[in-house]
């Protein structure tokens, strides 16, 4: 057994020790808790006290870090090692966003960072141009701006715009994703083609939904316009297939193959973000992901924010056995964060093998899912409070609201959020219940029978992440915080978290399925899919 797997095993007993230990009691021994199980970096604040993670399991969890190479392997991340080894590439997502006076970041002998400057500086003139009406379209000034992307060219900039909507002062940015036709129909109706411009984005301008819309967009421009060309703008790697679409070279905005889609809207993916908030806004957001860059390179294992986050979460699925895990933002703009992460956190480190292609010997990443409190709260959280599998909760809360004359529902908010996670750790006995019962005048039989219905077993996790208020900047060290987490995990799974060939085959078949309903011959499919198929096209 390696020193890491000693570590697995050690915590595993460490956790079957736990037997019955309540959080609380974790409290009531030590009354520093709340502080010593908790880690701030640059305004934020994560409490991870309301989990059963001891100082014993801590600091095992700080030893597998250690153990597992993290502090290494960051360092390879970040000065652009290849560590994404099935596809032969450096990891740099984290370059987008250096600020002026990073050391240099080479690539294959060649500081990549005066090309990424570059780019972000035309990003910004043509934002400024479009926002300032001196880039013009067929109708004038641009009013509605669509992104067509998919995936890592949706949901960052789709998230993001959300999240930033008090700072959105440019055209109105809509998102186009789906290769439903229902997707695009709904957001062109909206639309005057004269004054819209498209903003195609795609790493490998290949992928089949985003090219279908991209080409229904411009037949919709087509019907309208003089000069459908004039109306697009492209991000992408591939910028020959960009040139073959039409697009202008000034108007296409290029990447290197080290962004990963899921890590990239820090770059030119970002560009509808920066359309619409403008790009100082846009600057604030790479300077909160920088932030974070820095306290997750620099702050000490046993205070550095992802690498918690990462060790709890590890310690959940991998040590505990939960099979998922909730993301609780109280904040409606961030309504799409779980969207967000789950392609973040499960396109990442959904994996079966090993970097070096051996079974992985543990679960690989958990199922991520979530909605923003409190409507969460009137759906699915009487299964986290009462259902029989545990759901470690995460919540994150601004402590303020961008509504200042609406303060009053911004405490109720914080009141709620708050409230959740004291009702999952501390929970109701029966006793508790059955006081409540007795008081409401019951007794005997049914007494017992209504109270069993009202006991919450209590004891359930949940951490909870505060910001001050969700400016760009916050949002900023959000996202690096969850990209950082997923990569800590990552490393002490073994996983590459930076490709995602578990997406290939759906795609393959997608394209051989395609003839089956049109009626052509398409030998080699199962007869479900056949008789489905045969379904479809009939109906
Ligand atoms: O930006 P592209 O190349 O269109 O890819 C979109 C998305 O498709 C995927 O490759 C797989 O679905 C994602 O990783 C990526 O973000």
């Amino acid at each position: 057994m390696t020193g890491v797997d000693h570590i697995w095993s050690d915590l595993k007993a460490r956790r079957a020790t736990q037997g019955a230990l309540r959080i609380e009691d974790l409290f009531a021994a030590d009354p520093s808790r709340a502080e010593a199980f908790s880690t701030t970096a640059d305004g934020t604040l994560l409490d991870w006290s309301k989990t059963a993670i001891d100082a014993p399991a801590r600091d095992l969890l700080l030893a597998l870090a250690e153990a597992a190479g993290v502090p290494a392997r960051r360092e390879q991340m970040f000065t652009g090692a290849p560590i994404n080894e099935t596809e032969g590439r450096a990891v740099l997502h984290t370059a987008l966003r250096a600020p002026e006076g990073a050391a240099p970041v080479m690539v294959d002998g060649h500081d990549v960072l005066p090309d990424v400057r570059r780019t972000l500086a035309r990003m910004r003139k043509f934002a400024n141009a479009v926002r300032g009406s001196d880039f013009t379209v067929t109708g004038g000034p641009v009013r509605d701006v669509v992104n067509i992307g998919i995936g890592g060219s949706d949901l960052g900039p789709a998230m993001a715009a959300r999240a930033l909507s008090p700072y959105a002062d440019g055209p109105r940015v809509h998102f186009v994703s789906n290769v439903d036709g229902a997707d695009i129909a709904d957001t062109l109706a909206r639309l005057d083609p004269a004054t819209t411009l498209v903003v195609v984005s795609s790493k490998t301008f290949t992928t089949i939904e985003t090219m279908t819309n991209a080409a229904t967009a411009r037949a919709w421009l087509a019907a309208a316009v003089p000069d459908p060309a004039a109306h697009f703008a492209a991000v992408s790697t591939a910028e020959d297939k960009t040139a073959d679409f039409g697009i202008p070279p000034d108007r296409v905005f290029g990447f290197a193959d080290w962004v990963g889609g899921r890590y990239s809207m820090w770059g030119p993916i970002g560009l509808s973000l920066m359309l619409a908030i403008g790009p100082d806004d846009f600057d604030q957001l790479l300077a909160g992901g920088a932030a974070m860059d820095t306290h997750f390179r620099t702050a000490p294992l046993a205070q550095n924010m992802p690498v918690i986050l990462a060790l709890v979460g590890l310690w959940h699925h991998q040590v505990c056995g939960y099979p998922t895990r909730a993301v609780l933002p109280y904040d409606q703009r961030l309504g799409r964060l779980p969207a967000y992460l789950q392609q973040l956190e499960m396109e990442s480190n959904g994996k079966s093998v090993a970097m070096d292609g051996t079974p992985l010997a543990l679960p690989s990443g958990p199922v991520v899912w979530g909605e923003p409190g409190t409507n969460g709260q009137h759906a699915f959280y009487q299964l986290i409070h009462q259902g029989t599998q545990i759901v470690p909760a995460e919540f994150i809360l601004p402590a303020r609201g961008h509504e200042a004359a609406l303060d009053h529902h911004h405490l109720l908010l914080a009141a709620n959020c708050l409230a959740q996670s004291e009702a999952l750790m501390r929970g109701r006995s029966l006793d508790e219940a059955r006081a409540l019962m007795a008081a409401r005048g019951l007794t005997g039989a049914e007494l017992e029978r209504q109270a069993r219905h009202r006991v919450f077993p209590g004891n359930r996790p949940s951490t909870t992440m505060l910001i001050e208020r969700l400016t760009p900047f916050a949002l900023g060290q959000i996202v690096a915080l969850y990209e950082h987490r997923v990569f800590v995990e990552g490393v002490i799974l073994g996983i590459n978290s930076f490709d995602q060939w578990g997406v290939e085959l759906g795609k393959q078949l997608a394209l051989q399925v395609a003839p089956l309903l049109e009626g052509q011959p398409a030998p080699g499919h199962d007869p479900s899919t056949v008789r489905l198929a045969a379904w479809v096209r009939d109906a």
